[in-house]
Parts: structure tokens; sequence; C-alpha cells
């Protein structure tokens, strides 16, 4: 379970997110919402350790998680971040190796197999830079290079962005299928109405508050509620 308490964080003097309460358990996969500027980006790179922490308590299964992004990716909160980063002059092949880093020799030829087999579109380009791929197959492979090291959190900013709708189904089930293997995923993600059927709870976050954090399902029975919050706050 990964749980953060009274998080407050900023740029600078400013301070974007104004006490933050959220837990994602192994498992789950939590959708986060909410208008531009909202704070969604800051929640996921604080949590992932980029962007200093001004007050609060990060958790994972109970112990206090270390400050900085390495001390927070080795501890197992890994964030793919907005925009699709990959190294363009590698290969899709040499991009997944680079994602697991550390492992060694059998067990990281079994993950490189299992990650790729998650993904049929990235084992047909093995071989391709990974400059040559679209926009959306360079996001499912910052995705898959995530996943590389097996981490039992997984944040991800953002994935349909710059990505052909016919991507996002097939990224989001990917999501799915990762936190169904007992792993916590938070993705954020504006197009609420395409990837809430995947997910386990909405939560939506408006100027650095979290206003509503429900299951998903309510969402889909009436979603006339988040709308109000959406729409009140652009
Ligand atoms: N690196 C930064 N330095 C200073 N201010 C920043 C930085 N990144 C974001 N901000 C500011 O923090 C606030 C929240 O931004 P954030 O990117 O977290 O919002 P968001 O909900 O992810 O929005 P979007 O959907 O547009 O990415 C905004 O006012 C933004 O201008």
């Amino acid at each position: 379970m990964l749980r953060v308490e009274g998080l407050r964080s900023g740029y600078g003097s400013m301070t974007v997110l104004h006490g933050v309460d959220l837990a994602v358990a192994a498992g789950e996969l939590l959708l986060v919402a909410g208008a531009n500027g909202a704070g969604k980006s800051t929640l996921l790179a604080t949590i992932a350790g980029f962007v200093p922490e001004q007050a609060g308590t990060t958790t994972l299964d109970g112990a206090p998680l270390r400050r900085g992004p390495s001390a927070r990716a080795r501890a197992g909160v890994r964030l793919v971040h907005q925009g699709h980063r990959v190294f363009g002059e590698l290969t899709v092949r040499d991009n997944l190796r680079l994602g697991g880093y550390g492992l060694r020799g059998a067990r990281r030829e079994q993950r490189f197999d299992e990650v790729v087999g998650t993904f049929p579109l990235l084992a047909e380009r093995l071989g391709v830079f990974a400059g040559d791929l679209s926009g959306g197959q360079q996001q499912v492979l910052a995705i898959a290079q995530a996943m590389m090291l097996d981490p039992p959190v997984l944040l991800c900013d953002e994935p349909s962005l710059g990505v052909a709708q016919v991507l996002i189904p097939p990224i989001m089930a990917a999501l799915r299928a990762r936190a169904d293997s007992g792993r916590a995923v938070v993705v954020v993600e504006q197009l609420v109405d395409q990837a809430i059927e995947y997910a386990d709870r909405l939560v939506i976050v408006d100027r650095g508050t979290i206003p509503f954090d429900r299951p998903a399902v309510d969402y889909e029975r009436d979603p006339s509620v988040v709308r109000e919050i959406l729409l009140g706050s652009v």
C-alpha cells in the first residue's frame, strides 16, 4: 500500500499541493483526473521524489520513503513522465534492456521476455530505433521500459497525450494487467470517459486538493458530479 498523508509540495516558494491524502493498494488502478494546472503532474512527481515535499509523509507498506527520485526508484516507485521519453537513438530492444539495468543474466532475459510478451507491437519492432516509432508506440515503449524492474508502484503521467486514439485501449489494458498482477498503478488521465473502465478508483485533483476520491463505478453510474468539479475549476 502506497500512502500519502498531508502532502504539501510545489516549486520554490509556490505551493501547488495543499495537504493531499491518497492511498493506493497493491492490485489497484487509481485514475487521477483534473483540470489543466490542478496539480496532477506535481502529485506524481512528488510521490516519485522529483519534486521535494514541503510537508507530509509518503509510506510504502508502512515504511517511510526516503527523499529523492533515486531512493524512491530503488524502493520500487517508478514514474513514466509525460511525453513518452525514450532514447530515440537506441533500438526498442536496447531501451528495454536499459530499463532492466541492474537485473542479471537469466532474470534479465526472463523479464525482457515477459515485458515484450505483454506488448506485441514492441515484439514486432525490437530492432527499430525508438526515434522512428510513432508517438503512441514510444509511449508504449516508455511504459514497458518502466515495467522492466517490475516496480511495486507504477505512476504514469497522461499516457494518452499525443497518442493515436487506437493505442489508448491497449495502453490502458496493459496498465490494468499490471494492477491485476498485484502491483499498485496510478494513472493521470484527462480522458476520464475512455480510461474509467480500466480503473478501480477515481480521484479528482482540483487546485491542489482532492475533493473527490471514490470507486470508479460511482463515476460510471453518475458522471455529473465529477463533470461539475472539472468544469467549475476551469
Ligand atoms: N517546474 C515547474 N516550476 C514552476 N511551476 C510549475 C512547474 N511545473 C508545474 N508548475 C505549476 O504548478 C501548477 C500545477 O501544475 P501541474 O503540471 O502539476 O498541473 P497538472 O494538473 O498536471 O496540469 P496539466 O494537465 O496541464 O499537466 C501549475 O500552476 C503549473 O504552472
